[in-house]
């Protein structure tokens, strides 16, 4: 998978050099390149925002540098592709478990993480003619610009490409991901010492009985959820009832 991410602050995206991107990058699973915006800007201030159209607060990411760097950005990928043009924005559709797994299926994502209140609305809509273009949101919540969406995005996306993450680790009982498991959050877990502060690791867990742990990590799933995520549990259970019905 290609990644292009164009910011003015290529230095937010250095903890993609490290862990598991970073690993998959020099493994040639990933093959990411960061743009400055501000190389496509074309005064001697470099500017790439002004004031709103209508009024209100803050300023606009300016479309000129925008367009030129996705223009560059297309130039230099693969001959005849375009990216899927990803736009980290407080109203885009929720980044979830299942999105990360779509984009996981491209060959090509570029991310356009803004700052300021946004880009230009001409950026987007004229990329749309040229390129499939996904505006998504990591969570209810303001954050200052996109890039720490990107890191988020990129690191989900990463793990779930094949041979990312290794043998000893599996995206199979993800919270979220499908299967037995689906839309339920992960259970407790626990490595040696057997006993730790006086705290000893359940029994059920030493057992050797995988049919036993299997019920009792579903269990402690179920539980957790439902504690945490009550609206979780309604599309498990309706889930659930849907293969039985499925089995009958
Ligand atoms: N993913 C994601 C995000 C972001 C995100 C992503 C990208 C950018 C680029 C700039 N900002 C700052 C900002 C802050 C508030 C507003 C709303 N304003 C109301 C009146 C006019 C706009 C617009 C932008 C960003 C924030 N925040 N939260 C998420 N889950």
């Amino acid at each position: 998978m290609r990644i292009d991410v164009v910011t003015i602050f290529p230095e937010y995206l250095d903890p993609l050099n490290v862990s598991l991107v970073g690993k998959a990058r020099a493994r040639g699973q990933l093959d990411v390149h960061l743009h400055d915006l501000r190389g496509w800007t074309t005064d001697i201030h470099r500017t790439v925002d002004d004031t709103p159209y209508g009024g209100g607060p803050g300023m606009v990411m300016k479309p000129e540098p925008w367009g030129a760097a996705l223009d560059a950005v297309l130039a230099q990928g693969p001959e005849g592709e375009v990216p899927t043009l990803v736009v980290p924005t407080p109203s885009g559709r929720p980044f979830t478990q299942e999105l990360a797994q779509e984009l996981a299926g491209r060959s090509w994502l570029a991310f356009a993480p803004a700052r300021y209140e946004g880009i230009d609305r001409r950026v987007i809509d004229e990329a749309a003619t040229r390129m499939p273009v996904v505006e998504a949101s990591i969570g209810d919540y303001v954050l200052a610009g996109g890039e720490v969406a990107v890191l988020v995005m990129v690191e989900a996306i990463a793990r779930l490409l094949p041979g990312v993450l290794g043998n000893a680790e599996s995206h199979r009982d993800d919270s979220f991901a499908p299967g037995a498991m689906a839309d339920l959050l992960e259970g407790p877990v626990y490595t040696k010492p057997a006993e730790w502060r006086g705290r000893e690791v359940p029994e059920v867990l030493l057992s050797g009985h995988h049919g036993k742990i299997a019920r009792w990590r579903r269990e402690q799933a179920f539980a957790r959820t439902l504690a945490n995520r009550p609206d979780l549990v309604s599309r498990w259970q309706l889930g659930a009832f849907d293969k039985k019905e499925r089995e009958a």
